[in-house]
C-alpha cells in the first residue's frame, strides 16, 4: 500500500516547458483546474537551454554584420564583439537559470506546481517523487497530457559517452568559448552554434554525415549556410562519419575511416528522441522512450483520456508548434469535458492542422533560413503538382538598402493546379520577419490571382514577392 499523498485536479499537464505551461493555461480559461509537474526549471529546454540562450549568443554577431554591412555606419564599428558582454547578455535571458519569474506567472494564471519527477502509474494517474522522496498520487477528472519534451541523441560511436560530451545544453550556457570545438550534425542546432561559437572566438570544425548543411531544407539554404560558415573560418566537413572518440588528456580526438579531429570539446548535435523512457508508459500499455502516438487533437490513440502534446510526439519540433499544438489539444480537452465535439477535421478549432503541411522555422544563421511549408522535395514526395520559383532577394530595392552587396535568395514552391503556395523559403539576412506573410499565405491558401492585390511596400525587402509572382507570371 502506497503512503502517497492524493490530489484530484481536471486536468494534470506533466512537463512545464512552453508546451505544458500553454495547455494548464488555456485550459484554466476554459474553466477547468490543472496542475503542472515539473522536475527541473519552469519553462523548459526553450527558456534555459534552447531558443532563448542560443538566440541570445548569436544577436550580437548578427548585429555587427548588419552594422558592417551598410557604408556609413560600418566606419562607426572599430572594435570586436565583446564575448563576455555578449555571455552576460545570454545569462539575463536565462534569468541566470532561476525559474522564478516563470513560477509568478503560473501562480497568476491560477495554475498549481508541483515539483517533483512524475510518472503514469495506470489510467488518470500519475505519481510525483520530489527530491526527498516524498510522493503524491494525482488523479485527472478529464485528462492527463504529457509534455515531457526530448533529449538529444547520442550516435553509437563507441567511447563517445565517455569523453564528456557536450549537448545542447551545454552549448547554450557554457561559460567561455573552447579553443577548438567540434561539432557533430550539421543540422539546426549545429549550424546555428557553429555560427555562434566562432564567433566568439573558437575555432569550430562541423562533421556531417550527409552531403549538405540543413538537409531538410531547400538544397539553395544548406549550401549558403556552407559558404557563409566557411567564409567565417569554420572547417565544415561532409560526408564524416565518426565511428570513434577518446580523450588525450584535455583534447577530444573523433576518429573517422583514416582521419583524425581533434578539439578541446565535442558538441552532439544529430537530432533528437523522445523524453518518454521513465516516465510510466508501460503502465498504460506504451512503449517506453518511443514518441506518443497522436491524432490532430494531440490524443493517444486508444486512451481518451491521454494527450501527447509538443516535442514528445516527434511532430515538429518547434517551441511555436508545441505551443500551437497546446492551444489546439487544451481546446480539445475543454470541448470534451463540456460533452461537445473535437473531431479534429482539418483545421478545426481543436486540430493542429499546420503541423502536417505549414510549418513555419527560422535557423538563426549568417544567413537566415526563414521556411514554411513544403520544400520542392516535399512537393514532388507527396505527389503534388508544383513547380519551383526562385529570385535572387539582392535584385529589389529594399534589400540593397538594408545591406550593401546583399546576397540571399526567394524560393516559392507553386502548386500548379491550385495555383497556390505549397512552400516558402527566404534565404538572407533579416529574413525572418519576412516569414509570417508567407505563412498566412501558405495557411490561407491564398491564391496566386489574389496575392497580386497583396502589395509590399517600397522599398522594403518584402518587394521580393512581386518579383516572385512576377517570375510564376513569366514562367521563369
Ligand atoms: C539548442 C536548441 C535551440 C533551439 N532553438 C529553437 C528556436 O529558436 N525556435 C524554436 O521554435 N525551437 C527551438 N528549439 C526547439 C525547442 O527548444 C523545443 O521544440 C521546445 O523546447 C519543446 O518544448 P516542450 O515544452 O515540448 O518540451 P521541453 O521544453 O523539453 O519541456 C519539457 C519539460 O518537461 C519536464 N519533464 C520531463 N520529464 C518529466 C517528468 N517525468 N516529470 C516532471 N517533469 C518532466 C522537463 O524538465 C521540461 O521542463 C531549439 C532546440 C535546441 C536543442
Ligand atoms: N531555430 C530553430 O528553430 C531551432 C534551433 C535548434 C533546434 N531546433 C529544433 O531542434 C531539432 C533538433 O536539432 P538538431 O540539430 O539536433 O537535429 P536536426 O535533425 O536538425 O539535425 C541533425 C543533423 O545531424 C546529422 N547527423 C545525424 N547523425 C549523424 C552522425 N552520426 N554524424 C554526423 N551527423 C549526423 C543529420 O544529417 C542532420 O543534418 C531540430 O530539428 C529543430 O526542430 C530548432
Amino acid at each position: 500500500m502506497s503512503s502517497a499523498a492524493e490530489q484530484t485536479y481536471d486536468v494534470v499537464v506533466l512537463g512545464a516547458g512552453s508546451t505544458g505551461e500553454n495547455v494548464a493555461d488555456v485550459v484554466v480559461k476554459g474553466g477547468l483546474s490543472a496542475v503542472l509537474v515539473e522536475s527541473e526549471l519552469v519553462g523548459g529546454e526553450c527558456s534555459y537551454w534552447a531558443c532563448m540562450p542560443s538566440k541570445a549568443l548569436l544577436r550580437g554577431t548578427e548585429a555587427l554584420a548588419e552594422a558592417r554591412a551598410v557604408d556609413g555606419a560600418k566606419q562607426a564599428v572599430t572594435g570586436e564583439q565583446d564575448v563576455a558582454a555578449t555571455l552576460a547578455r545570454r545569462d539575463s535571458f536565462t534569468h541566470d537559470w532561476d525559474d522564478s519569474s516563470q513560477v509568478d506567472w503560473v501562480e497568476g494564471a491560477g495554475i498549481d506546481l508541483l515539483r517533483g519527477t512524475g510518472r503514469l502509474a495506470g489510467e488518470r494517474t500519475v505519481v510525483v517523487t520530489d527530491a526527498d522522496g516524498k510522493e503524491v498520487r494525482l488523479t485527472a477528472r478529464v485528462a492527463v497530457a504529457v509534455c515531457t519534451g526530448s533529449v538529444g541523441k547520442l550516435p553509437p560511436v563507441d567511447g563517445l559517452a565517455d569523453v564528456a560530451p557536450w549537448g545542447p545544453r551545454e552549448a547554450t550556457s557554457a561559460k567561455e568559448a573552447p579553443g577548438r570545438l567540434l561539432i557533430l550534425g550539421g543540422g539546426y542546432v549545429g549550424c546555428e552554434m557553429a555560427t555562434a561559437w566562432q564567433a566568439l572566438g573558437s575555432q569550430v570544425t562541423l562533421l556531417q554525415r550527409g552531403d549538405s548543411l540543413l538537409p531538410r531544407s531547400e538544397p539553395q539554404a544548406g549550401e549558403a549556410v556552407a559558404d557563409a560558415l566557411r567564409d567565417a573560418g569554420v572547417d565544415v566537413r561532409f560526408g564524416v562519419d565518426v565511428t570513434a572518440a577518446r580523450r588525450e588528456g584535455t583534447e577530444v580526438v573523433l576518429t573517422a575511416g583514416d582521419e583524425e579531429y581533434r578539439g578541446d570539446e565535442v558538441l552532439v548535435a544529430i537530432g533528437r528522441a523522445a523524453r518518454t523512457t521513465d516516465i510510466g508508459l508501460d503502465t498504460v500499455g506504451l512503449e517506453p522512450g518511443e514518441y506518443l502516438p497522436v491524432d490532430d487533437t494531440l490524443r493517444v490513440e486508444g486512451l481518451p483520456w491521454l494527450y501527447g502534446v509538443g516535442d514528445v510526439n516527434g511532430r515538429q519540433l518547434l517551441t511555436h508548434m508545441g505551443k500551437y499544438q497546446a492551444r489546439q489539444a487544451a481546446a480539445a480537452i475543454v470541448a470534451r469535458a463540456r460533452g461537445e465535439q473535437a473531431d479534429g477535421g482539418p483545421w478545426s478549432p481543436a486540430a493542429a492542422t499546420a503541423d502536417h503541411s505549414a510549418t513555419p522555422s527560422v535557423v538563426f544563421t549568417a544567413p537566415q533560413v526563414a521556411s514554411v511549408g513544403r520544400t520542392a522535395a516535399e512537393a514532388r514526395e507527396a505527389g503534388l503538382p508544383h513547380r519551383v520559383v526562385e529570385y535572387p532577394i539582392g535584385g529589389v530595392a529594399g534589400a540593397s538598402l538594408f545591406a550593401d552587396g546583399y546576397t540571399g535568395t526567394a524560393i516559392a514552391v507553386v502548386d500548379t493546379e491550385r495555383e497556390v503556395l505549397l512552400g516558402v523559403t527566404f534565404v538572407g539576412p533579416g529574413v525572418a520577419e519576412l516569414l509570417h506573410a508567407a505563412t498566412i499565405a501558405v495557411v490561407g491558401e491564398v491564391p496566386i490571382s489574389r496575392l497580386w492585390h497583396a502589395v509590399p511596400a517600397y522599398p522594403t525587402i518584402s518587394e521580393i514577392w512581386l518579383r516572385l509572382l512576377e517570375t510564376w507570371r513569366d514562367g521563369d
